[in-house]
């Protein structure tokens, strides 16, 4: 088990920058982003300002690879939101990837891809406190492993115990998802300041998420 806690991180990534100081550091944030919350955009900035990163992209997934995810909204309004989500910060960009292939995100298929087509960049892919117990069940995990470095922001009431290689980074909890803010529209609860507010008026302006069930 490789945990690198806060204190290591930096020089874990001062290193690989010494290493090959040509090396592009760069971030992922997959997710189905239905919709972006302040949560995802904390997380990114957090990750990508301790680690030092150039950049660090949101990839919304085509079909997530779950098999018992439930429907996600149209993608054109998933990736619209995240557009207006990330305007004010030029540390965020988005990578359509996955939006761009058929079929499900398998994350090992995707970072394939990536790093084939951007062989000078170091990849870090980050993932919430919830998705580590479901690692080993991820498409050739192993082979992932070899093609990106995880980074794990801590969620709470989730175990930070992980057999793959992690650096965990610490974010304050913040206990927002996009369940919760789905379920709060489709009753007519407030949601401000859990998600940008341009975001928010793009979902009154397009009437999304009130028949959910
Ligand atoms: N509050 C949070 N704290 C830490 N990580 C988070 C949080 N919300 C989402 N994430 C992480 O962000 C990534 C993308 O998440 P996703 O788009 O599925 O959002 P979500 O809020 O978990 O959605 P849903 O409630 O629909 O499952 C995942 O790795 C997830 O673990
Ligand atoms: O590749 C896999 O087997 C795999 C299994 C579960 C999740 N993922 C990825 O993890 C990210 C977060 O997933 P989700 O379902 O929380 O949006 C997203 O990029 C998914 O494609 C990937």
């Amino acid at each position: 088990m490789k945990q690198q806690v806060m204190s290591n991180v930096q020089t874990f990534v001062e290193v690989e920058k010494q290493t090959n100081s040509k090396r592009k550091q760069v971030g992922i944030l997959g997710g189905t982003f239905n919709p972006v919350h302040m949560a995802h955009l904390i997380m990114a900035d957090q990750v990508g300002t301790s680690l030092g990163l150039e950049k660090v992209y949101l990839m919304p997934s085509n079909e997530p690879p779950h098999v018992d995810h439930k429907e996600t909204i149209d993608a054109t309004h998933r990736l619209k939101m995240l557009e207006l989500a990330i305007e004010d910060n030029p540390l965020l960009a988005i990578e359509k990837n996955e939006l761009e292939r058929e079929g499900k995100s398998y994350t090992y298929e995707t970072m394939k891809v990536l790093t084939e087509k951007y062989p000078d960049t170091d990849f870090y892919f980050i993932i919430g406190g919830d998705m580590v117990d479901y690692l080993p069940t991820w498409y050739k995990i192993d082979e992932l492993t070899q093609l990106v470095q995880f980074v794990g922001v801590k969620r709470p009431g989730f175990s930070t115990e992980s057999s793959y290689p992690i650096i965990w980074i610490d974010v304050p909890d913040m206990n927002i998802s996009s369940t919760d803010l789905r379920k709060k529209i489709t009753q007519g609860c407030s949601v401000n300041y859990l998600l940008p507010k341009n975001v928010l008026h793009y979902i009154q302006e397009k009437g999304l998420y009130l028949d959910e069930k």
